[in-house]
């Protein structure tokens, strides 16, 4: 996936800013999904939206689209108002990708991702040139799988190719709705890579809705935290959020999740002391230092031990804590430039 790969109308110079002031929705039957948030997210920068179940996010995406409109507020790309603009052209100009992606069955997928330019009028061989500049910049081979139907893909094949579909007309703005949580977790972990190396060479301005804390921290330049009602509890880096939360709320919502999913995929090596500093460590428990903390942590419950012996073919490599099981490491990211 190299620069040179994205030479048609110029990709990556077309990144808009989005202003959110004051927006909120209240539905006809009263419930209010948004309240009042006004926030920025600059050009060429990915902004996450986070938050429980029913708290405003989609709303909001929706809303940036024209899906639907505020009861209150403005919604400004690059400085235009939204709601001035014709909301079928403004959507040619954003990209949309969903969970489930959303793919026409019964088109190819080249057809499928040459969709907007061809809505566009742009010519056949144009379109089809771009459809595979696309695939190739998402790492599927166009030879290969250009003349598949969806069905004929794995789940993170699709995925790509949704991606690849919702930059095909260079949009001003990419909007994705929890686009990577219908696929299992280790396919899910390639494909946020791979995404982040894509917005490397692209730097879309993005919009990613996630319930997901792991991934708002890995992908996002900034994280906004919704509450119940459409309220914004905090827009910050993801390093700012982890260290500096603005409220209980989302030091709660942030920590707890963390905390928890951080057992799961942390391995025992990453996190383990060397030998020496415990004394006795015969009569410790044991864990593989490839096991997770969850295994370590289980070890230490059975035996009721406060500590626990790495090995490694049978060797102690090293020896973890149970307190330092739920040390939350700050992450930190390189800002964005814009
Ligand atoms: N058309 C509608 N009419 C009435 N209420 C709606 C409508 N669409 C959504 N809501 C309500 O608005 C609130 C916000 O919904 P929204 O889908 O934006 O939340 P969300 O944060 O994306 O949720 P989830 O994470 O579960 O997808 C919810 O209480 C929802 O029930």
């Amino acid at each position: 996936m190299d620069a040179t790969a994205i030479n048609d109308s110029g990709v990556g110079r077309t990144a808009a800013s989005i202003t959110l002031e004051n927006l909120g929705k209240v539905y006809p039957d009263g419930t209010v999904a948004v309240g009042d948030i006004s926030l920025e997210v600059r050009a060429g920068e990915l902004a996450v939206l986070i938050g429980p179940s029913g708290c405003g996010k989609s709303t909001v995406l929706r809303m940036l689209n024209r899906l639907i409109d505020p009861s209150k507020g403005r919604i400004l790309i690059d400085g235009q108002d939204i709601a001035a603009q014709d909301p079928v052209e403004l959507r040619r100009h954003i990209g949309y990708v969903i969970q489930n992606v959303g793919l026409f069955p019964h088109q190819t997928i080249r057809t499928n991702v040459g969709t907007v330019p061809r809505l566009l009028g742009w010519d056949k061989k144009r379109t089809r040139a771009r459809a595979e500049e696309l695939l190739e910049l998402v790492g599927l081979d166009p030879k290969r799988y250009g003349g598949r139907y969806p069905h004929e893909l794995s789940g993170g094949q699709r995925q790509r190719v949704g991606v690849a579909r919702a930059l095909a007309a260079d949009p001003r703005v990419l909007l994705m709705d929890e686009p990577f949580s219908a696929v299992d977790p280790i396919v899910r972990g390639r494909l946020q890579e791979e995404f982040l190396r894509l917005q490397e060479t692209v730097r879309k301005t993005i919009v990613l809705v996630t319930h997901d804390i792991d991934e708002a921290v890995r992908l996002g330049d900034r994280i906004a935290v919704l509450a119940e009602g459409g309220r914004l509890l905090q827009y910050a880096p993801p390093a700012e959020l982890l260290s500096e939360p603005a409220s209980e709320a989302v030091s709660e919502f942030v920590g707890s999740d963390r905390g928890v999913r951080r057992l799961a995929v942390t391995k025992v090596r990453e996190i383990m002391r060397p030998v020496g500093r415990i004394e006795e460590i015969e009569r410790l428990p044991t864990v593989d230092a490839d096991g997770t903390l969850y295994d370590a942590l289980a070890a230490m419950l059975t035996s009721d031990a406060l500590n626990v012996v790495a090995v490694e073919d049978g060797t102690p490599v090293g020896t973890v804590s149970r307190s330092s099981l739920f040390d939350v490491p700050q992450q930190k990211k390189a800002p964005a430039t814009a």
